[in-house]
């Protein structure tokens, strides 16, 4: 039998409305989504769909959702913001469309940084640190600073970082967005291979099909909805 593994994410009746002068615009409509621990998930849907909206929530970055939304089996709806920040610290990773790397700080500290913050010793986040960074191909360049690396080079940083604090879930908004289409693949190769080492899952939001094929599992958002 195969192993599923434990829901790391279980939503259900998600909902998010949004104000805009007179009118409410309902992004969220109910949406229900399972991600297993060992499950890298394809997050796709037209522009506008509510893609960001919908890690977001999973993410616990913003209030006002309705619904039910279980992250490692705990429900995180009626918690207090200090709970939000401590499982996002425990359990969750994130990667953007760009990098937001601290600029004046080295490849190599920006992810020494987060491990610090969740009080890991220095010795021990620089070891990770180097580690994560040399899987990524960046073993030459853990003293440049952001401005010093590539598009490519700055994305793998991000998601070194995302993965410092060895989340269960990686959340990643179009994390390969802003890169050109070989190197895009490259990166989003890499953070696949190292999601799986690190018996991570991940939900990946992005508007590209291809890329969405070689994820485990493709989820689409449509009219508020996901299918
Ligand atoms: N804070 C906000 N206030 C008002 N409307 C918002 C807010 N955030 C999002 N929206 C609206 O919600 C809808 C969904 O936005 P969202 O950014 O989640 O979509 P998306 O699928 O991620 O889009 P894209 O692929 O273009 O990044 C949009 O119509 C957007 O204008």
């Amino acid at each position: 039998m195969n192993d599923l593994g434990n829901k790391v994410v279980e939503l259900r009746d998600v909902k998010r409305s949004f104000k805009q002068g007179d009118v409410q615009i309902d992004v969220l409509r109910g949406v229900d989504l399972d991600i297993r621990s060992n499950e890298i998930v394809a997050l796709l849907g037209p522009s506008g769909s509510g893609k960001s909206t919908l890690l977001q929530a999973v993410g616990l970055l913003e209030g006002g959702f309705d619904g039910s939304i279980k992250l490692d089996g705990e429900e995180t709806a009626q918690m207090s913001a200090s709970g939000h920040t401590r499982i996002r610290r425990e359990l969750l990773g994130f990667v953007y469309q760009f990098h937001h790397l601290l600029p004046d700080f080295s490849a190599e500290e920006n992810v020494v940084m987060p491990q610090l913050i969740a009080g890991t010793s220095q010795k021990d986040a620089e070891e990770r640190a180097e580690s994560l960074l040399c899987s990524l191909g960046l073993g030459e360049r853990l003293d440049h600073k952001p401005s010093k690396l590539s598009g490519g080079e700055q994305q793998r940083v991000a998601v070194a970082r995302a993965l410092a604090n060895a989340p269960k879930l990686v959340l990643a908004d179009e994390p390969t967005g802003n890169l050109d289409e070989t190197t895009a693949d490259i990166v989003l190769a890499e953070l696949m291979a190292l999601v799986r080492e690190e018996g991570s899952a991940a939900l990946i939001a992005t508007h590209n099909e291809r890329l969405a094929a070689k994820m485990d599992r493709v989820v689409r958002l449509h009219d508020g909805i996901l299918s």
